[in-house]
Order: structure tokens, then sequence, then C-alpha cells
């Protein structure tokens, strides 16, 4: 199983990450794209990431506005297994030309 981090190591992690914020329990990034259907389509390619990974985003969608929030159900926090899939996430809204906007503002 995996093994929650400890708070220097999410906090140091978070500093190479932009766009993602948050804190032992979770790390949240919240990105905006053109139009709804390009949202969804990056939700899309995000959930086969996640069955291949075999570990899931909760994911928000508001309009063309989607928050990801990454963390290990299992063990209540934020381990390697999250690291991993936000950044399989970046990979993903880079792409799709998503641009980052602070949660709550749209
Ligand atoms: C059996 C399977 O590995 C688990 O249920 C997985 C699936 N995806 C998961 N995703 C996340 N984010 N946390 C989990 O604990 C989790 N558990």
């Amino acid at each position: 199983m995996a093994e929650l981090l400890a708070p220097d190591e999410v906090r140091s992690a978070l500093g190479t990450r932009p766009g993602w914020s948050g804190d032992p329990a979770r790390i949240s990034r919240t990105v905006e794209f053109p139009t709804f259907p390009a949202a969804i389509t990056v939700v899309d390619r995000v959930a086969v990431v996640a069955e291949e990974l075999d570990h899931h985003p909760d994911i928000d969608i508001r309009w063309r506005t989607l928050t990801f929030h990454c963390a290990t159900h299992s063990v209540g926090g934020v381990t390697a297994r999250d690291l991993d899939l936000s950044g399989r996430i970046d990979e993903i809204v880079a792409a799709a030309g998503g641009r980052d906007v602070s949660a709550g503002a749209h």
C-alpha cells in the first residue's frame, strides 16, 4: 500500500508543480479550457490514465472549468501515486491548452 507523504515532502512537491496547491490531505489544480467539449475531452483522457494507473482523481466539472483533486483515499492523504497522477494530468492539460484559474473564480 502507498505510504502517506510527510508534510515537508508535499510542500516541496507543490513547489515544483505550478498550478497545484494543497496540503498533506490532498492536492488540487483548477484549469479552464476554451469550451465545455474541450474540458470533457480532458476528463475522458484523464479517465484513461486513471484506469491505467489504477488511481483516480476527484474531478469537479463546472462548464469549461475543471478542478482535479488528488489523494489516496485508502490511506487518507497524499502519496507518491498522487504525484504521478498529477504529473500525468499536467501533460493532458498542457496538450489541451488549459489555463490555470483560482478555484471559485469562474
Ligand atoms: C482496488 C483499487 O486499487 C482501489 O480501489 C483504488 C482505485 N483508485 C483509487 N484512487 C484513489 N485516488 N485512491 C484510492 O485509494 C484508490 N483505490
